[in-house]
């Protein structure tokens, strides 16, 4: 059953050796949850858990067996008849039953931990495989740690699974120990000395202890292998397992190099990542391929102006095709013009080349003092540029000192009409101090009528954006300001008040005239 074709199969164990990364386990809700997800997303085969580990692991895989309708339900055992049966048990209610029973050929595992030689283990692999058989057509099994078993030995064991009625053999590189040449080698070499080899379909098994899972999986397929197991966001034990997400994605990007087929809807993909990290707690990195948080997002100047005139000048997918909802130009440091052009204008604002350069200049500022720029800072970074006055005073300088050891101080410099003016004064409290220092240089009587800060975004590094209201004389006037520094943002503010009081004032004594 070597298959000719090109179709792959996609065995998800995401439930089974994902849930074996420490701290991954999942309720039985979730882990049906998961699997309704995997059964529409394509996946060929689900392992959905060992039922002989627990009473839960049990009701589980029935459960999610139960449930099932076209896809093919896996449970793992050892090659011990208890868990055969256990396994038999729990399967059997779905369309299509697996058993999947494993037991180790390397000789540390053989010596170490079965305390087995290797006809003990060549028994229970017949044993195992013809108990299985009873229950269930399709069985699967597993030479536990095989690329580091003695070749020929490797092959009795297959011979021997395939004769008492494996229809998959699945050769595990489990502890990520082989490499892309080796483990397609492995394959071939298998293929070509099993006896009836052709009755089977051979199937990968990669962990990622050296970050080799992918490579290696599509290697084993490119020695002729049909079947690869892999778990979402290549959760599992240890290093992990070879990641679903990025298998498929291969296969569908580099056709000329992988040219094989999945039944897998890649647009689900961004889903099941983003449910299994929630359910899991397991969070996804952000430079992860396909799924993570900056997959489609490009920072710097030259990519987004290259992703603005071309998308395929640094995108090798659409993060449509992943089910991601588009590219994300992040504003930051790095970022250039016509990038930041672009998201004023997204965000509706249309500037002339001036305010645009103004605009521009203070947003590197605020890039420079804050580690991300969200579109709501520049909304406010606008918004304060566009509301402000031909500014009479400006805030030069500014310097606080606060704490617990009272009394605060403010120190300011202010420039007024090319002039910089400083002073030093208290207050009770670093705000009070600034606008003490403030009415130091440019004494007036106005009175404070309201005084508001909220946080543009969220993050201890978000801007502030403080609204300050004046009142003298029966005018009024309100300052607003954003500044990742709340002081800053409340100095300039009250200032921005201040110079809107004087324009008002002299209006009003103009009009008195
Ligand atoms: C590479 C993999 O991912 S393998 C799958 C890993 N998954 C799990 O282990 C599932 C969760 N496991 C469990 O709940 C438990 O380990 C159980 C129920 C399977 C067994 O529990 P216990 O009977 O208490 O045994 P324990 O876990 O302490 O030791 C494992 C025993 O199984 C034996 N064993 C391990 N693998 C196999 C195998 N494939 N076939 C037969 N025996 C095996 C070990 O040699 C050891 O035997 P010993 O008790 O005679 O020394
Ligand atoms: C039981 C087998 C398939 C396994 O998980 C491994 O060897 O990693």
């Amino acid at each position: 059953m070597t298959e000719k074709n090109n179709q792959i199969r996609i065995f998800d164990t995401t439930l089974r050796d994902g849930e074996q990364s420490p701290g991954a386990s999942m309720t039985l809700n979730e882990k049906l949850e998961l699997a309704e997800l995997l059964e529409s997303m394509g996946v060929d085969i689900i392992e959905a858990g060992f039922p002989a580990a627990s009473s839960g692991d049990f009701e589980c895989v029935s459960e999610v067996a139960r449930r099932s309708s076209s896809i093919i339900v896996a449970g793992l055992s050892r090659a011990v008849p208890r868990d055969v049966e256990r396994c038999g048990e729990a399967v059997r209610k779905a369309e299509r039953p697996r058993i999947h029973t494993f037991i180790s050929t390397s000789p540390v595992h053989m010596k170490h931990k079965l305390k087995m030689g290797e006809n003990a283990v060549l028994e229970a692999v017949g044993r195992s495989v013809a108990q299985a058989r009873g229950y269930v057509e399709d069985v699967e099994w597993s030479p536990e740690d095989a690329t580091r078993t003695d070749f020929d030995f490797l092959c009795r064991c297959c011979d021997l699974a395939i004769a008492s009625g494996a229809t998959t053999i699945n050769i595990p590189d489990t502890v990520g120990y082989s490499h892309p040449q080796e483990y397609q080698e492995l394959f071939e070499r298998l293929i070509a000395n099993v006896a009836n080899s052709d009755k089977a379909i051979w199937s990968t098994h990669c962990h990622n202890d050296l970050g080799l899972a992918v490579a290696n999986s599509l290697a084993g397929v490119a020695g002729g292998a049909r079947q690869i197991e892999c778990t979402i966001n290549g959760l599992g034990e240890r290093a992990g397992n070879a990641a679903l997400e990025e298998i498929v994605m291969a296969m569908r990007v580099r056709k000329d190099a992988f040219a094989y087929e999945t039944n897998i809807d890649a647009t689900k993909l961004s889903r099941a990542s983003k449910r299994v990290s929630q359910i899991t707690g397991f969070p996804v990195q952000f430079n992860k391929a396909i799924v993570g948080k900056n997959a489609f997002a490009h920072e710097s100047g030259i990519h987004q102006d290259g992703m603005l005139k071309n998308n395929q000048t640094y995108e090798i997918m659409n993060p449509e095709d992943v089910g991601v909802s588009a590219t994300s130009l992040v504003l930051g440091k790095l970022s250039g013009r016509n990038a930041f052009r672009d998201k004023l204008e997204n965000l509706g604002y249309v500037l002339d080349d001036e305010a645009m350069n103004d605009a521009f200049r203070r947003f590197k500022d605020l890039a420079d003092k804050k580690k991300d720029v969200f579109d709501e800072d520049i909304m406010a970074l606008v918004d304060d540029q566009l509301s402000g006055t031909d500014e009479l005073i400006s805030l030069h300088a500014l310097k606080v000192v606060a704490g617990t050891e009272g009394p605060q101080i403010a120190e300011i410099e202010l420039e007024t009409e090319g002039e910089i003016k400083s002073a030093r004064a208290e207050g009770n409290g670093p705000v009070d101090a600034v606008f003490n220092a403030i009415r130091a240089i440019i004494p007036h009587d106005a009175v404070l009528e309201l005084f508001q800060i909220h946080a543009v975004t969220e993050g201890t590094d978000a801007q502030a954006t403080v609204s300050v209201r004046l009142s003298e004389d029966g005018l009024v006037a309100t300052g607003k300001s954003s500044d990742p520094d709340t002081l800053v943002s409340a100095a300039k503010a009250y200032i921005h008040a201040f110079n809107k009081l004087e324009i008002r004032r002299s209006k009003s004594s103009d009009s008195n005239i």
